[in-house]
């Protein structure tokens, strides 16, 4: 190696989880970035995308500047009902300001439904156009096993790659 100071880039993962909302204080579905109209809601703080706050920690982890809850603390009345586009744009900013580029997101959610192939590239563009960088997202079912497979909620894992500016 030179004595060029080596530029390293930095990954970061991020894990988030929702349970669906109850029977009873229905909710809207919202993950990766798009409603999906008929299909049951996740209970939340904000508007409960596990895909997009996956993504969101995922960035904050690479950065080494914390997570989710340092940023968007459920004490803070102003994320309540937040998108998770709007999230994702922060947290964005956020690294941004911190000193880094971000290279890229990648995310994957476990899922019985919805059926997320054939809207894959509309859930991409949303969530890149927030990042301001690619994002790429795909699903995958549990097999029928766990907490997912059993229809009580969704989960996404996320990693990022940043480095700095
Ligand atoms: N909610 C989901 C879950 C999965 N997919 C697609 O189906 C493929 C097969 O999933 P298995 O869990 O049965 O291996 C998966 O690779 C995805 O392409 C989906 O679109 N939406
Ligand atoms: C996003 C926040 C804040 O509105 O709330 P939730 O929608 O409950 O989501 P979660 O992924 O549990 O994490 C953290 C919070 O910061």
């Amino acid at each position: 190696m030179s004595d060029a100071k080596m530029i390293l880039p930095r990954t970061g993962i991020g894990l988030d989880v929702h349970a669906y909302a109850s029977e009873d204080l229905p909710r809207p579905l919202w993950l990766g970035g798009l409603f999906w109209d008929g299909e049951r809601g996740l209970a939340g703080h904000s508007d409960g995308d596990p895909v997009a706050h996956a993504a969101a920690d995922a960035l904050f982890s690479a950065a080494g500047i914390g997570d989710l809850g340092t940023h968007f603390g459920t004490d803070r009345p102003e994320f309540a009902g937040a998108s998770g586009v709007t999230l994702l744009a922060e947290a964005a900013r956020i690294v941004r300001a911190a000193g880094f580029e971000i290279g890229n997101v990648a995310v994957q959610f476990v899922a019985n439904r919805p059926k997320f192939g054939p809207r894959r590239q509309e859930s991409q563009d949303v969530l890149s156009a927030a990042a301001g960088a690619p994002v790429s997202v795909t699903a995958t079912t549990s097999d029928g096993l766990g907490f997912t497979g059993r229809g009580e909620g969704i989960s996404a894992v996320a990693t990022a790659l940043v480095y700095p500016k």
